[in-house]
């Protein structure tokens, strides 16, 4: 049905189509949209845009979308694919609803039940939460504050021969998952020297790596560090971004970059399943961009990168001040979260779940970000992305009292 739609929309204004099943825009109820921007301007869809903006459209995402996003990764990345022929691994892009869609779609195309699936854990609940139905057996990478360990990788895949890795009924992983920057929970961000090594443990063994960095843009120091889409040679980086932690996470826009066959697989998925982003926010979004243009938009992530920062300072000195001899930590360079280690404490989850509500103070139990969420696990997660710097400093008084408590 999209495709007949596709078609349409590339036809002639001669061509009458009887053939898109899609409804009729003069049936909606709604007419005009305007939407004031804090900087002054207004969004505004007239009522040709707005039939646009309420009806299907194509499960890649919308072509004005996409290319504003296309040129911004290309400016950012410089991926080498982005010269390749379509056939050998050209970049393309798709968009996605989060890049949670994105990342559920990537994995949904590319694990099989039983695949040894490469991570560093403790890492994002919600991809342990898409990996786990699929079946596959997760094998942890060691990593520390500055992400995954490339020694630790080389490891773990010394268990291989590189040599075999293609034979029939190879167990050798194909997929390694991370996350690069302001690592979820840890706060960790990968150095570029640790991200060549992975890349060419990932070209020895014939790996795809999933860059998962929607913390990219809220890397408090720059330069930025090189991704891993900046390197990629071989077209063997599926890279999830996300508008959620600069424009809005409630409008649910993500994209996923990587070599065109592969990304056309993952928009068959989404053909199969949510069809397509919602139009309407996808419209939206556009218009702001381009009326921003690259330069705008980087402006605006200079505000929210100073934002987070000033949040990040002010949960490290109230961790100075109430945590200093009950817990460890390190302060992260990107990211919202802090990751606590409780000195003294086996597992924080009675810890967190019963007595932290009793002291009113609310905090994710390490436990849930790693692979077996059984595992005794010292650590606690804080976010410094809500609560003001005065209620930070008060819920790390009371959860200082609490662990004194506990001990
Ligand atoms: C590493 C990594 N990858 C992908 C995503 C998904 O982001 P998307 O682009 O918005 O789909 C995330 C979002 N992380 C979280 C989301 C969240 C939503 C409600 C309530 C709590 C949440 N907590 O705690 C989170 O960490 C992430 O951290």
């Amino acid at each position: 049905m999209l495709s007949a739609i596709n078609l349409q929309q590339r036809s002639p204004p001669s061509m009458i189509s009887l053939a898109g099943g899609a409804p009729n825009p003069n049936t909606f109820p709604f007419q005009l949209a305007s939407i004031k921007m804090k900087n002054g301007q207004t969004l505004t869809f007239d009522e040709t845009v707005m039939k646009r903006a309420l009806q299907y459209s194509a499960s890649n995402g919308i072509p004005e979308l996409l290319t504003w996003m296309k040129n911004l990764q290309k400016n950012l990345h410089n991926p080498p694919t982005a010269g390749y022929a379509p056939e050998n691994g050209q970049m393309d892009m798709c968009v996605t609803t989060g890049s949670q869609e994105g990342l559920c779609k990537v994995f949904e195309m590319l694990v099989n039940p039983g695949d040894n699936v490469l991570l560093d854990a403790p890492t994002y609940s919600g991809t342990l939460a898409t990996l786990q139905p699929l079946g596959c057996n997760l094998i942890n990478v060691p990593s520390d504050q500055h992400g995954m360990i490339p020694a630790g990788l080389k490891e773990v895949l010394s268990q291989w021969d590189p040599s075999e890795v293609h034979k029939p009924g190879s167990t050798a992983p194909r997929v390694l998952y991370t996350i690069p920057n302001g690592g979820n929970p840890t706060g960790a961000s990968m150095t570029s020297q640790r991200k060549q090594e992975v890349y060419e443990l990932a070209r020895q063994y014939d790996m795809l790596i999933i860059e998962d960095d929607p913390y990219y843009f809220l890397q408090f120091d720059k330069p930025w560090a090189p991704t891993f889409l900046s390197m990629d040679v071989d077209g063997r980086i599926i890279r999830t971004d996300s508008f959620s932690k600069i424009l809005s996470s409630g409008l649910r826009i993500g994209f996923v970059t990587g070599p065109k066959p592969l990304v056309d697989r993952v928009v068959l998925h989404i053909q199969a399943s949510t069809m397509h982003t919602s139009t309407f926010t996808q419209l939206m979004v556009s218009q702001l961009l381009h009326s921003w243009g690259q330069e705008g938009f980087l402006q605006h992530i200079d505000g929210v990168i100073e934002f987070y920062r000033t949040q990040r300072d002010a949960m490290i000195s109230s961790a100075d001040r109430w945590l200093k001899d009950v817990a460890e930590w390190h302060a992260p360079s990107a990211g919202m979260f802090l990751w606590i280690k409780l000195k003294g404490i086996a597992d924080t989850q009675q810890l967190i779940m019963k007595k932290a509500l009793e002291k009113e103070v609310l905090l994710v139990p390490g436990g849930v970000f790693m692979i077996n969420s059984s595992d005794p696990c010292p650590y606690v997660r804080a976010a410094f992305s809500l609560s003001t710097p005065e209620q930070i400093d008060e819920a790390f008084r009371r959860l200082s009292s609490l662990i004194k408590e506990a001990l």
